[in-house]
């Protein structure tokens, strides 16, 4: 049976690459580009169905900033697919974001140098502005918006004979330092970015721990630093062709995770000998 799968900002930057990738992997899938802007969602399947001839490439209007869209698009999916497999909720959105240039030099010559750059802990603010539903923009497209996607399509995601995956886009800027409960939509602090992603971590689990039984598995995942609009609206290009040498210096995560996969070789050896020489003490 074709796999459902539904993509949150599927127009652009990461949610395109992504689709790219699903299709290269399983041409069968019913892909489903929810998104806000139709003009771009037109061109992202032109693309798709460019490079994928044949695909099954659907559209969905969604603005995942409005409670009413989400409502509307929820009801047209349940119209539509008898289930979702996969749900990958992906749009979101950094309005004017600030760097803070001092911090930035003092970070520099710290030993916080590389935690700095993988994270932006201390150099990024945004200024967030309250939407149409009354809703910090941010915390309602980040968010917000997606946890009522969840919730509206639980019917399609859980009870059904196979298990289904919600994937959140995250960040390592998630900060648990930015988020608190008693102010969740992060209505009176500078950094709603990170708040919306750290709760998005938080409420990832909580969707296992209240849907798993049901068959819905939740997970989160960071794409690093990626070149999109998203980044391009931090700095101009220019900036990043500067930058970008320094950030794969930085970038220890290849070699580490390399080193850490020839330990792990090693020690398998070590004990599988181990317990093929020893007897077996039960
Ligand atoms: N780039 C990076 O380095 C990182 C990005 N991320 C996360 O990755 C995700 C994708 O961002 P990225 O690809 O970088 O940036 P882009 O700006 O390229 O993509 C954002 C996507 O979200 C869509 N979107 C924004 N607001 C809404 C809305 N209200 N309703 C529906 N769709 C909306 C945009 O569509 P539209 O055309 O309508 O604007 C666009 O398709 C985000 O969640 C971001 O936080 C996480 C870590 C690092
Ligand atoms: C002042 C300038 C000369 C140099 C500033 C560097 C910063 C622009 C970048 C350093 C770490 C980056 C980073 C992000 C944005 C750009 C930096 C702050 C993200 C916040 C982008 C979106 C994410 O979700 C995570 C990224 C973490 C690292």
């Amino acid at each position: 049976m074709e796999k459902v799968v539904l993509v949150t900002g599927a127009n652009s930057g990461i949610g395109l690459a992504l689709c790219e990738r699903l299709l290269s992997q399983d041409s069968e899938l019913q892909l489903c580009l929810a998104c806000r802007n139709m003009g771009r969602a037109e061109a992202a399947r032109s693309a798709l169905l460019t490079s994928h001839p044949g695909a099954h490439v659907d559209l969905l209007h969604l603005d995942v900033g409005s409670v009413r869209s989400v409502l509307r698009a929820a009801q047209e999916v349940k119209t539509r697919y008898p289930r979702v497999d996969h749900l990958y909720l992906n749009a979101g959105i950094m309005p004017n974001p600030q760097i803070d240039v001092k911090a930035f030099f003092k970070g520099l010559f710290s030993s916080n140098v590389i935690h700095m750059f993988a994270t932006a802990e201390g150099l990024l603010t945004q200024k967030d502005r309250r939407n149409s539903d009354g809703l910090q923009e941010v915390f309602a497209t980040n968010l917000f918006g997606h946890f009522l996607l969840v919730r509206e399509l639980e019917p399609l995601l859980c009870g059904t004979e196979r298990s289904s995956q919600v994937v959140w886009t995250s960040s390592s800027n998630a900060l648990r330092s930015a988020f608190s409960l008693e102010d969740l939509q992060h209505g009176s602090g500078a950094e709603p970015y990170s708040s919306s992603k750290y709760a998005t971590d938080l409420l990832s689990l909580a969707l296992n721990r209240h849907h798993n039984a049901q068959g819905l598995f939740s997970s989160v995942i960071c794409p690093g630093l990626v070149m999109t609009n998203m980044t391009y609206g931090i700095l101009p290009s220019f900036f990043w062709t500067f930058l970008m040498p320094i950030m794969w210096f930085m970038d220890v995560d290849d070699e580490t995770s390399e080193a850490l996969y020839g330990g792990l070789l090693e020690l398998e050896k070590v004990i599988r000998r181990q317990i093929t020489e020893e007897p077996d003490s039960q």
